[in-house]
């Protein structure tokens, strides 16, 4: 199988960031600020990791940032495509196909086997699932021994794989990973932290992590901090 045409996926160039947080601002029931005027690019190509402690608004700030929830207040453009304010319905076409999710506890469908986990994004974005693209996607994960199995048969890190396979088989222009290394030991974590950094770099969509994960850092472009519902920067890498 040629395989050079699929692993460098059409991206239109654009300078836009592939996300951008203009001033966010969340609260909850009126009082509970989450989010403090948060601002952010997450260039295309990048992964950007945001650390902070249990309920300190990681995962409002993915929520918002991927379209999942409205902010309060400010803006949020992914691939310099406004998705505040639009209204659920709304929000939610502007997000298939654009925006990719991994999640702690993968979240895959059980009824389904991994090949049909795969496709569904693209479907769902109303698109042919292209099987030559979702065979080196999965083999490029790792889960190609998997395609016909249910998610419930593999082990946690097969089935993280396969969770990171479905996040970037529509060729989003941004990823979200909400805590992707949370379920799983040391060593697994790792694999997946060097999975989703090898693909950022191989097939350029801005990657946004939030995460505990101490080991996820050293795998980022640039870290920031979530405390006090301000975000703050914590270094930049040179990778
Ligand atoms: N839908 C909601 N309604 C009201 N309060 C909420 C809602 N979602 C989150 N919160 C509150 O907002 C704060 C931040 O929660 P969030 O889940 O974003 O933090 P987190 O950093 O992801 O936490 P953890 O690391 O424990 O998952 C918490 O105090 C939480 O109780």
């Amino acid at each position: 199988m040629t395989t050079t045409t699929l692993a460098a996926p059409p991206r239109a160039a654009t300078a836009a960031p592939a996300l951008a947080l203009r001033e966010i601002t969340k609260t909850y029931d009126g009082a509970h600020t989450v989010l403090d005027r948060v601002a952010l690019d997450v260039p295309a190509g990048a992964l950007i990791a945001v650390m902070g402690a249990p309920g300190s608004g990681k995962s409002t700030l993915v929520h918002c940032a991927a379209g999942l929830d409205d902010p309060t207040g400010g803006e949020v453009r992914i691939a310099d495509r406004r998705i505040t304010g639009l209204g659920e319905a709304k929000r939610t076409l502007l997000r298939q196909g654009r925006v990719g999710f991994v999640f702690q506890s993968y979240n895959l469908l059980p009824s389904l086997t991994v090949e049909e986990n795969l496709a569904l994004p693209l479907r769902l974005a109303g698109a042919e699932a292209d099987r030559d693209w979702l065979r080196h996607l999965a083999e490029r994960t790792g889960v190609d021994r998997f395609l016909q199995r249910r998610p419930g048969d593999l082990a946690a890190v097969h089935q993280q794989r396969a969770a990171v396979a479905r996040a970037f088989a529509s060729r989003p222009d941004l990823v979200v990973a909400d805590e992707p290394t949370g379920a799983l030991d040391p060593a697994d974590g790792a694999a997946i932290l060097d999975l989703l950094r090898e693909l950022v770099d191989e097939w350029a969509p801005g990657l946004l992590m939030v995460t505990r994960d101490p080991a996820a850092a050293s795998r980022a472009h640039a870290v920031f901090a979530l405390e006090g519902a301000r975000l703050r920067p914590v270094l930049a890498s040179a990778r």
